[in-house]
């Protein structure tokens, strides 16, 4: 089933992919590193692991990277043998929920940065009918609906697409700095990752490079980052 798309309130027509985008996956290989001390110094090696309480998650198990001089003089900075760190992981995307809100203002940029992103969930696996896409009319209207959508609870993490270019007024710096609050405050009222996919250009060319063309596309990376804190959020950060 194809991903739902919503606009205004109107379903429409699922999206069709054209081509295969070239977009490395990047690899989150959870590495544990160890030290031990030797005279007054701490060297570090690395081996591998996962933890086994949430396989997919990565922990790190850290002390003392790097070299650390004289450290028993040091008492006051004495570091503890073993950190725990945590990553969100890519390998377990399926079975996470997203929204996409999408900005119509610049849909030559944003519908190829759109379906950057819905190729890049695919190739991680998740499924279209655990995504639905809302277009809004500009990137101004994006915080709202992601703050609104949060809210509903009905999502993992929630992916937020416009485009900003430069004109000839200060218009773009209320557009693009109000994008970027209202998305940062949508994350922080519903408590749900709300990931900024909104570019902010000096011009088209600009524009049309980070949506498909020689500068990578920003929407297949900004998925990868809604997976990624999905996985955190799901796994490591859990309300209590
Ligand atoms: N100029 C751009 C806009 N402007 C429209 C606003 O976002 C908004 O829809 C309007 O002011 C009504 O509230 N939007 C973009 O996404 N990109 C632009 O370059
Ligand atoms: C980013 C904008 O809002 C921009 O497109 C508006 O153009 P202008 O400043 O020339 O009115």
């Amino acid at each position: 089933m194809a991903a739902a798309s919503f606009t205004a309130g109107i379903q429409k027509s699922p999206l069709s992919f054209g081509h295969q985008i070239a977009h490395n996956k990047l690899a989150f290989t959870p590495v544990s590193i160890v030290s031990f001390k030797s005279s007054s110094h701490f060297v570090t090696s690395s081996l591998s692991s996962s933890s086994p309480t949430n396989p997919g998650v990565g922990v790190t198990l850290f002390g003392g990277v790097g070299v650390e001089k004289n450290l028993k003089d040091r008492s006051a900075f004495a570091q503890t043998e073993s950190v725990r760190q945590v990553t969100g992981s890519l390998t377990a995307a399926a079975g996470f929920r997203f929204a996409i809100v999408v900005a119509r203002f610049n849909e030559i940029v944003t519908r190829p940065l759109l379906n950057g992103a819905l190729e890049t969930f695919t190739r991680y696996s998740v499924k279209d009918e655990d995504i639905d896409v809302v277009w809004v009319p500009g990137s101004f209207e994006i915080g709202v609906v992601a703050a609104r959508l949060g809210k509903s609870k009905k999502y993992d993490a929630i992916l937020c697409i416009g485009a900003v270019v430069r004109g000839d007024t200060t218009h773009y710096d209320a557009v693009s700095n109000s994008a970027a609050s209202g998305i940062l405050s949508a994350s922080l009222s519903s408590g749900v990752p709300c990931i900024f996919g909104v570019l902010t250009t000096e011009n088209m060319d600009q524009a049309m490079n980070r949506a498909g063309g020689k500068s990578g596309n920003k929407g297949a990376e900004a998925a990868l980052t809604a997976i990624e804190m999905a996985s955190l959020f799901k796994h490591d950060l859990k309300e209590q």
